[in-house]
């Protein structure tokens, strides 16, 4: 089929149209023919790939004001609203005329009418940016196509950053995701993202958060999820690692909920992704691609000496997009947590800030944006095709009461259960509302899922038994706190969690059986804090840490189990577990009382 591209003719320069034409793609026509029918930019700007056009973007970042150059050569700052400084929960909706349990959903076409009627006429007077980029590395079997058309340029800059440009790809009528943004007026109140899943097409409108405005990042997942379940693979909120044990390196994926721990994990050992993972199966090997090329990171706390790879990473030379720190007046940036002395006065999200306010000078939820390419321990494999195999999957959660700082699952079906989607997690400031309050959070991944809970579990439980050898499953907590609220943990004893799960992976040493999994003996963690980090680690420290709480443990699996059992078509494997998890607990509250020490377990 011959579409025509008049409608473009006199909204491009350059030959950019007869590039577009060569492609072959109808499509893609028919999508930017509609997109640019309804939104009426001024003119049209495609970025096919050359560096020219990167380099114009961040051109009209600067002068749009979206982007503010500072002193160190490469780095900009760009401020969202102050009322849209993190994920919009309330305003996004999956586009579907049945209710999902747990999913904020809207009828379709009473959604699509608003979001257009939105949209409509809202890019008058501006230009703009379409982005053709590739999910996962070129060439490879994992790789989906998606373009992303905006009136920001901040929005289409982040994006060159942290996506692969791959325009020549979408020839011969290839099929891709949409992701359709406008800033629209910013007006908070209006602000709207809706997934429409029957026509792979996210809207975004009145936001510049890039939680909400980024199409690749949160709200392709919500595509790439469906798709995933549909085709029988993961699309997972998850970054992936490869961590040393004895005998090599051991790829993890690793999922957190936001503002949890997965670039902070991902730092640690040898870096491919910090957030997002494909995972395939290939001659029952599991294997995992970063579909991004770039982090989207949360700067709040970082430090020279707990992390030394960012912090090098934001200081020297190279493209930094910094959102939402504090700007001072010599063009300089400032965070809360970096641990230098507090600057006098500046400019940040709200406006003019000084020291004297008492207010923070940066939002917990301010953010950096680089490519991966910067990054001292970025992985060989980060940009192979193939992906890598993956040895242990890791879920996290930020508990601050409950749950010891690490267990291994007893096999696939405990942990896809009883761990991943059994995890609850204190909500951060990455989600706009109220922070701390634990919530359910299964896979870290509820605020992205577009199909009911039942669906998406019943095809993580088949993926396990598709493979020669699942990955070991292990639950991790950094936020242990003791009696006086304080971590029984420091950040860099997550070192030592991830040094004993690769010794697990590769079974170079035992562990203690539990009622909840596996859980590590004294003496192999002390032998660790000795290698790794070349310290002392004392009983009493492993005894707190350690101890479980049981009761505490069988409320929260019994709060689990009502909530599956809301969903109709839930995987009996689920209760099972759940069920069998809860009768060990019960057995050993009997044995041993509300709580048991490990030193207890190890002798039983
Ligand atoms: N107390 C404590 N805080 C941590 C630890 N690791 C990371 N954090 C903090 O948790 C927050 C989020 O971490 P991050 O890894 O960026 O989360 P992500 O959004 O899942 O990538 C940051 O503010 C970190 O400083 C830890 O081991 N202990
Ligand atoms: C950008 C996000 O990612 P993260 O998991 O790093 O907080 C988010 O969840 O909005
Ligand atoms: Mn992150």
């Amino acid at each position: 089929m011959k579409v025509s591209l008049d409608f473009l003719n006199d909204l491009v320069h350059g030959d950019a149209l007869k590039k577009l034409e060569s492609l072959n793609n109808y499509r893609l026509i028919e999508f930017l023919s509609n997109v640019v029918k309804l939104c009426e930019p001024d003119s049209v700007h495609l970025i096919t790939g050359s560096n020219g056009e990167k380099e114009y973007i961040r051109k009209k970042a600067l002068e749009s004001g979206e982007e503010i150059k500072l002193k160190t050569s490469g780095h900009t700052i760009h401020f969202d609203h102050p009322l849209d400084q993190a994920r919009a929960r309330e305003d996004t909706f999956i586009l579907t005329d049945t209710k999902i349990p747990y999913v904020n959903t809207k009828p379709r076409n009473e959604g699509l009418n608003e979001i257009l009627a939105l949209l409509k006429g809202s890019m008058r007077g501006r230009e703009m940016y379409v982005g053709f980029y590739s999910l996962g590395p070129r060439n490879s079997p994992f790789q989906i196509l998606a373009v992303q058309v905006t009136d920001s340029p901040y929005v289409i800059h982040s994006e060159n950053i942290l996506y692969r440009n791959a325009f020549e790809d979408f020839n011969n009528n290839k099929q891709f995701l949409r992701f359709v943004h406008s800033k629209g007026e910013l007006d908070i109140r209006k602000r709207r993202i809706m997934i429409d899943l029957a026509d792979n097409t996210v809207y975004s409108v009145n936001t510049t958060y890039a939680g909400n405005s980024v199409g690749l990042k949160k709200l392709a997942l919500r595509l790439t999820i469906m798709k995933a379940v549909e085709e029988g693979w993961l699309s997972e909120h998850m970054a992936i690692v490869g961590f040393n044990g004895d005998k090599g390196t051991h790829y993890f994926t690793a999922s957190f909920p936001s503002g949890s721990g997965k670039t902070s994990t991902s730092m640690i050992g040898s870096l491919i992704s910090d957030d997002l993972a494909f995972i395939r199966e290939f001659d029952g090997f599991p294997k995992a691609v970063n579909p991004e090329i770039g982090v989207f990171g949360i700067i709040q706390g970082i430090n020279a000496r707990d992390d030394p790879i960012i912090w090098e990473v934001l200081h020297k030379p190279g493209e930094v997009i910094f959102s939402n720190v504090l700007m001072t007046e010599d063009g300089d940036v400032y965070w809360e947590g970096s641990e230098l002395p507090k600057p006098e006065k500046g400019y940040n999200y709200e406006g003019r800030w000084s020291r004297d306010s008492g207010k923070p000078a940066s939002h917990p939820n301010a953010r950096f944006t680089v490519p991966l390419t910067s990054f001292q321990n970025l992985d060989g494999n980060w940009d192979n095709p193939n992906g890598v195999v993956i040895d242990g999957i890791i879920f996290g959660v930020r508990d601050y009461s409950t749950l010891i700082p690490v267990v291994e699952a007893f096999s696939w079906s405990h942990g896809v259960v009883t761990i991943g989607a059994s995890m609850e997690s204190a909500r951060t400031s990455a989600v706009i509302g109220k922070s701390d309050e634990l919530e359910f959070n299964p896979m870290a991944i509820l605020d992205f899922m577009p199909i009911s809970l039942s669906r998406y579990l019943r095809n993580y439980l088949n993926f396990g038994k598709r493979l020669r050898r699942s990955p070991k499953i292990f639950g991790f907590n950094y936020f242990l706190k003791d009696e006086n609220n304080k971590f029984l943990n420091s950040k860099e004893d997550k070192r030592i969690w991830v040094s004993w799960a690769a010794k697990r992976v590769e079974e170079t040493t035992d562990a203690i059986y539990t009622p909840i999994g596996f859980i590590p003996f004294y003496e192999d963690l002390k032998a660790l804090y000795k290698r790794v980090l070349g310290k002392e680690y004392s009983k009493e420290d492993y005894e707190k840490q350690f101890t479980i709480k049981l009761r505490r443990y069988l409320e929260k699996t019994e709060r689990i189990i009502g909530i599956y059992l809301k969903f109709e078509d839930i995987p009996s494997e689920v209760i099972g577990e759940l069920e069998m998890q809860r009768k060990r607990i019960i057995d050993y509250i009997s044995k041993y009382g509300d709580s048991v020490s490990p030193f207890k377990l190890e002798k039983a």
